[in-house]
């Protein structure tokens, strides 16, 4: 019959993390926030294991034991809060572990003044702790901001076996004391803690790869579909998008505009202010077309200084009274912004049958543009309409 021997469990774990807390940092190379936090967090829960052995080393009760012991704890639910700050970045959020944070310091302290009383302590740290793993997990059980793989429920139910544990720890370490004497005694809940948490390190470690592999591939589609001076989307993920739309649009009976503006004298503001200004002003305008965009309305920095936008369930007065938005816009804030007024020149064209594609309708604004330049800029024609020479 096998025998499950605790001892050997934890130690076989501190020393898996100690290696994982080296080779994470190593091989996964520079990384951003979020992988940062996570590693720091296993760097935490691993040095809050030393210290935990450490301490069982010194005589019970001991100043060594105390501080060691104490010293576990702060590393043990520190490194927790820097789990929850990762999955927090991870799942596209504005870090926020107050929670957990607050859980951590309430129980170090807590354990710190009542050390000498065991039960105590025991209860204490593994009540709190399991409350701090409570708050993460209904954290990950909130909707992520961007899309999250499935290594989300694998963390949510691993941290549900470890907080569910921690609270059987804590009810027999201060209700049960005479069948809990040590952190090592072969109860069956210190053998299934030994197991899950052994369990709990790889598929942390795990958890940490997989979502770091989902930023990744976020990071690229973010850097494939959108311009990098202005966070517009690009011409390609523009003409995918507005392809769809168009045809829904034929499908659901719906009018349809493209609205194709070019900056005026563009040029100019580059040769008389400098390349950092006509920058600039590339991402002012941007930020006017977010500011007067509505749902269904689809913009992009088609190249250069050129922006087209498709209007969704829109007739040609509506794009009209975009454009007019547009304009007020940017008399309201370039001068104010810039020290020159921005203005620029605009064709509108409206889809006009069923077989009417994208690239046509472009060509229609492009003309309708192209006139709008010639009859003296800072204006936006209708291609429908008849143009003037
Ligand atoms: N600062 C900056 N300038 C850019 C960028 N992309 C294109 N340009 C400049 O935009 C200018 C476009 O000039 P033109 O095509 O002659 O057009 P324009 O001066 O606006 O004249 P009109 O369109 O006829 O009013 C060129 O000088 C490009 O170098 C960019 O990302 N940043």
């Amino acid at each position: 019959m096998f025998r499950i021997d605790i001892s050997s469990l934890f130690i076989a774990m501190t020393i898996n993390l100690s290696i994982m807390a080296v080779a994470l940092p190593y091989f996964m190379g520079r990384v951003n926030r979020a992988a940062r936090y996570a590693q720091a967090g296993i760097v935490l829960q691993t040095a809050g294991w030393i210290f935990l052995l450490s301490s069982s080393t010194f005589p019970r009760g001991d100043w060594a034991d105390h501080l060691l012991s104490t010293l576990a704890m702060a590393s043990v639910s520190s490194g927790m809060v820097g789990n929850a700050i990762a999955f927090e970045l991870w799942y596209g959020r504005k870090p926020n572990a107050r929670a957990p944070a607050a859980i951590a310091v309430v129980m170090t302290i807590g354990y710190c003044i009542g050390f000498s009383d065991y039960a105590f302590r025991t209860g204490w740290a593994n009540g709190l702790l399991a409350l701090q793993i409570a708050t993460v997990i209904v954290s990950l059980c909130r909707a992520p901001q961007v899309t999250v793989g499935r290594w989300r429920w694998l963390l949510v139910i691993c941290l549900s076996i470890q907080m569910v544990v921690m609270v059987c720890r804590a009810v027999l370490g201060a209700f049960y004391t005479a069948e809990f004497p040590n952190f090592y005694a072969p109860h069956v809940i210190n053998q299934v803690f030994a197991l899950s948490s052994n369990a709990m390190m790889v598929l942390s470690v795990v958890t940490i790869l997989l979502a770091h592999r989902d930023e990744a591939a976020r990071e690229l589609e973010r850097l494939a579909t959108l311009d990098g001076l202005t966070g517009a989307l690009n011409r390609r993920a523009w003409l995918l998008q507005s392809g769809i739309d168009l045809a829904n649009s034929v499908r659901y009976r719906q009018p349809l505009g493209v609205l194709l503006l070019d900056l005026d004298h563009f040029k100019q503001i580059n040769d008389t202010h400098g390349h950092g200004v006509g920058d600039h002003a590339l991402q002012m305008f941007v930020s006017g077309l977010r500011a007067v965009s509505r749902v269904g309305d689809l913009f992009c920095r088609y190249g250069g200084e050129e922006f087209c936008v498709l209007l969704n369930c829109a007739d040609l007065d509506a794009v009209t009274a975009y454009d007019e938005r547009l304009r007020q816009w940017l008399i309201q804030h370039s001068v104010q912004e810039l020290g020159f007024g921005l203005s620029y020149s605009g064709g509108i064209a409206m889809r006009s049958h069923d077989a009417d594609t994208i690239e046509m309708m472009l060509q229609r604004a492009d003309v309708a543009l192209y006139q709008a330049k010639a009859q003296g800029r800072g204006r936006t024609l209708d291609s429908a309409q008849p143009l003037t020479a």
